[in-house]
């Protein structure tokens, strides 16, 4: 007992240790950062600049450093908070636990994190990461960003639609509040509502005001960082701002390009793996590919050549990343990898900014990209695979050197590489503006032709984006957001087209069915067909599918999956449940991730609206009802067969074809509704039921009456 006692103590006291060592190292790496060596002369510009833009190499120390230097500067006090934007939950996450480390406090305390259904923050948290479509949503309930004394938008060259809608948001916020604070020197407790009115907002704006009438709303700092931003247009946009430049970078990265062209990108990445593998020193491995059909597939087969390879080289283990993947699954890559293994992460540009993956010492490159492309003119979005721009290319190889020296191979030959755009093209640019619109109605621009955009969207974009927004009902005869759809579509974090169908829903007494269905169209690919076991997976789609289509389909999955869960409840344990679960999936040719992914967005979004108080009831089997709303819901993508066998899309009137993956393919029904538009070699249509095409001038009358 008393050699047991001592032991525990001396292990104790290694781990105290340990704990003591790791501190020191932490803070010996944070001195050696380069951000490190011009702290007070960064801490003095922010003093002097409301608006300041940082530019430093990947790895520099600007995401995790840079706030807590303005901590330490007494940015904080008061009360304030400094809010830290990424485009992405991942690295909101993993950063936030990184700096909370480095602080020496639990992430949710002085440190946290908020991202889309998931805040890790508290009273006490200080700084704070979070996505920027989140600070766009906390703006919602707070118009002047009071708790905030700075914002950082990191990543801006990402570009992504909400970062440039938060740069508009936030120009017009520092305005403000630079305002509000003379008007409250000048005449303090004044009312100063002059200011909501000149926003053009309602209640929610006043209300916001009142609270801070008589108190002063210090002027909102905001830094803009990137390692790679076209400096010259950020300053231009807000008034000639000043642009610091942090020298140096931490460790280098050689970089490496091929002889030639290479034909196909996923063969080269999977022979790239083993070369590395089997001629480099140790270091882990991260290659960029476009999407996850695309990562299962390199995965399945580096996972066969593993197997060939000696006994002795088959320390490789593959993961893979990518948005659609559940966080907590995300999060394994940044898990250490065991002694003597190496780890091959697959990611896609989720993992390209921000990020630090420990043990990352080879980058992988093809310098291919999937990204969203509108067409306005037929108001059809669509995901299409484009090279990266230069930005991303260095982007991606700056996630090699955060901790030694590293390798980037690119996967083209460099002359490939100046031939590249140098920047990505805007998300704004080239998307379905309707999100966008929605949310900037409810912050209470209702003209959102005359919003201040970095770079302003096409108008034909906005003009095809008002118009499905005023067909869904969100938008009143005032051009302001309707009451109560309008403001309740605001409310609910999903594509307008699916947060519509959930209000359609409640009203027709299948939200629950509708509820799934949206979960499900959310993820990629539930079913997977393998090559070898195409009959058997083909047999199995069977015994799920629904005459009417893929979305009963869907349901009847879930709802599969459902009743196996309930009856192993009471005899597993969790972890057995989860593992039980893959068993099944796999059996019945389901991919399990995008299963449980899909299961996780509906206990959300479940959440979301018993909150909203939407009456959530089922239609049981009544599923002409179901069908029905869902012709309600998605009427804007109707399309009807043509004598050939193809199909028209009733709006935009273009040929499509039903997608091969569609339990409809083969039966071809008169007239359907769709939700993805799929554009390959041909075009097509996914995700389809059958309805009555008289349905529609009684669901949607406003615009099928106008049609015909
Ligand atoms: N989670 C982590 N684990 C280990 N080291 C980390 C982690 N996060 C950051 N680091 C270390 O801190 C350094 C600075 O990271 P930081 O994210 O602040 O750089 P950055 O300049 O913002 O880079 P980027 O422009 O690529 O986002 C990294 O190079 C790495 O050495």
């Amino acid at each position: 007992m008393e050699r047991q006692g001592l032991n525990a103590k001396v292990s104790t006291n290694d781990c105290k240790g340990e704990n003591i060592s790791r501190k020191r190292k932490i803070a010996e790496h944070r001195k050696s950062l380069p951000v490190a060596s011009v702290e007070n002369l960064l801490i003095q510009e922010v003093h002097r600049n409301n608006t300041l833009i940082i530019v430093g190499e990947t790895g520099s120390g600007k995401t995790t450093q840079i706030p807590q230097f303005l901590f330490n500067a007494g940015f904080c006090r008061d009360g304030k908070a400094i809010g830290v934007t990424q485009p992405r939950r991942v690295a909101a996450v993993t950063v936030a636990k990184r700096v909370a480390e480095e602080c020496g406090v639990e992430v949710g305390q002085k440190v946290g994190y908020s991202i889309r259904f998931e805040d890790v923050t508290s009273s006490s948290t200080r700084i704070k990461y979070m996505t920027d479509g989140l600070l766009l949503r906390e703006a919602l309930l707070d118009p002047y960003l009071s708790r905030y004394s700075v914002i950082i938008v990191d990543e801006a060259h990402e570009r992504t639609v909400n970062t440039d809608v938060l740069l508009g948001f936030l120009k017009k916020v520092q305005k403000t509040r630079s305002r509000s604070l003379n008007d409250s020197f000048n005449t303090r407790n004044t009312n100063i509502s002059g200011l909501v009115l000149e926003n053009g907002n309602n209640g929610k704006y006043v209300s916001s005001l009142r609270q801070h009438r008589g108190r002063k709303l210090p002027p909102l700092k905001l830094i803009i960082m990137s390692a790679s931003l076209d400096a010259r247009l950020f300053s231009e946009y807000f008034g000639g701002a000043r642009a610091f430049r942090v020298q140096g970078r931490q460790y280098p990265v050689a970089i490496f390009y091929t002889r030639k062209h290479v034909s196909d990108y996923s063969e080269g990445t999977l022979i790239t793996i083993f070369q590395i593998h089997l001629e480099e020193s140790p270091g882990d491995i991260l290659a960029f590919l476009t999407g996850q059909e695309e990562i299962e597939s390199i995965e399945n087969l580096a996972k066969d050549k593993i197997q060939k390879l000696p006994e002795s080289k088959r320390n490789l283990v593959i993961i893979p990343i990518y948005s659609a993947l559940p966080s907590e699954q995300q999060l394994r890559v940044f898990a250490p990898t065991p002694p003597g293994v190496r780890k091959v992460i697959l990611a896609t540009n989720i993992a390209e900014t921000s990020v630090t993956i420990p043990g990352i010492k080879y980058v992988i490159d093809p310098g291919f990209v999937k990204a969203r492309t509108y067409d306005p003119n037929k108001g059809m979005e669509s995901l299409i695979v484009f090279p990266t721009s230069k930005a991303q290319a260095l982007q991606r190889s700056g996630r090699a050197g955060r901790e030694g020296p590293g390798k980037c191979f690119r996967q083209y030959p460099e002359d490939m590489f100046y031939k590249l755009e140098d920047s990505t093209k805007p998300e704004i640019k080239r998307c379905n503006l309707s999100n966008v619109i929605l949310q900037l109605k409810a912050l209470g621009v209702d003209n959102v032709t005359e919003f201040d955009f970095l770079e302003e969207p096409p108008r034909q974009a906005i003009f095809k984006s008002l118009e499905q927004l005023i067909l869904l009902g969100a938008i009143a005869n005032d051009g302001k957001l309707s009451d109560p759809v309008g403001h309740q579509m605001a409310r609910i974090p999903l594509d307008p087209i699916y947060s519509k169908a959930l209000i359609v829903a409640s009203q027709s007494n299948c939200l629950e069915e509708m509820l799934i269905t949206v979960s499900m169209l959310s993820v990629e690919s539930i079913f997977y067909h393998p090559r070898e076991k195409l009959e058997e997976a083909r047999a199995k789609m069977k015994s799920f599918s629904s005459p009417e289509g893929d979305h009963l389909t869907l349901i009847n999955v879930y709802q599969s999956a459902e009743e196996f869960l309930n009856k192993k409840k009471l005899e597993l344990s969790k972890e057995k449940l989860e593992k039980s679960l893959r068993k099944w999936c796999k059996e019945n040719f389901i991919n399990s991730r995008s299963l449980r992914h899909a299961r996780d967005i509906h206990s959300q979004i479940r959440r979301h609206v018993e909150q909203m108080g939407l009456p959530l009831h089922s239609c049981g089997d009544d599923m002409l009802q179901f069908c029905r709303c869902l012709a309600a819901s998605f009427f804007l993508n109707v399309a009807t067969k043509q004598p050939d066998g193809t199909y028209r899309d009733c709006a935009s009137g273009e040929m499509v074809q039903i997608h091969p993956s569609s339990v409809l393919f083969r039966k071809k029904p008169d007239c359907v509704i769709f939700n993805e538009f799929v554009q390959t070699n041909h075009k097509y249509i996914r995700n389809i039921t059958r309805i009555d095409r008289l349905w529609l001038s009684e669901l949607a009358p406003n615009y099928y009456a106008l049609k015909s």
